[in-house]
């Protein structure tokens, strides 16, 4: 039988392509990608994930199934002992100071992603913001199993890959695509509509993450 999540995974299969062959992806995994670009999209990520926790738990307070408000509040802490945790590791080794992050004024991708999933919250609905937090979980799990297998010959990087492919992460992945599902199983036709707009849109914007690294995108006037 074919799931939601299967049919709106298929929805968003041209954006969740493009994400696996994007340059950034092909030179982490080569080793090329440039340092400065790779520290570009670590501060980037420290927002988007210190505002993905907050989501979490704003998500929970709005959920009736307890089971999934646990997970919720589960997920919130788990990012920040797992993913956020790493990354501490990866600042302190490319010397990204508490100060340089508060210093770097969120870049407009990064700031559009994340106002993007608040809108699904606070003018959508809590179903909404569950499909639209799923393409974090799930594309960057799919890309930690693709790239796994070869590895990057940089320590850094296949420490990257090997976040999204440990079993705790796929774990936690399982669970949103399950609590994705519930959701929707609640939903009608008009309402699961939404969410299918909210999870292309999210791996829209994942797709885009890539690129505004790459970019060093910052907000300026453009010709
Ligand atoms: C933008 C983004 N998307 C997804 C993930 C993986 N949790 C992340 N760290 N950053």
């Amino acid at each position: 039988m074919i799931t939601f999540t299967d049919q709106i995974h298929q929805a968003a299969a041209p954006f969740w392509q493009k994400s696996f062959e994007h340059p950034f992806i092909h030179e982490l995994q080569a080793g090329t990608l440039p340092k400065d670009v790779f520290r570009y999209y670590l501060i980037q990520d420290r927002y988007y994930l210190s505002e993905f926790g907050k989501l979490h738990e704003l998500i929970a307070e709005q959920v009736d199934d307890a089971h999934g408000k646990q997970f919720l509040l589960d997920g919130a802490q788990g990012l920040k002992d797992g993913e956020i945790a790493v990354r501490e590791g990866f600042f302190e080794q490319l010397g990204i100071t508490p100060d340089e992050v508060a210093s770097t004024p969120i870049a407009p991708t990064a700031y559009n992603y994340v106002n993007h999933m608040y809108a699904e919250l606070y003018r959508g609905t809590p179903q909404q913001a569950i499909a639209g937090l799923l393409p974090c979980y799930w594309l960057y799990n799919q890309i930690g199993q693709h790239l796994v297998a070869q590895g990057s010959p940089v320590k850094l990087y296949q420490r990257w890959i090997e976040t999204y492919d440990s079993d705790d992460y796929t774990d936690s992945v399982d669970q949103m695509i399950a609590l994705t599902n519930r959701s929707a199983d609640q939903a009608d036709a008009a309402l699961k509509g939404k969410m299918k707009t909210a999870f292309v849109r999210s791996s829209a914007y994942e797709l885009a993450f890539w690129q505004m690294a790459l970019d060093q995108q910052k907000w300026q006037v453009t010709a």
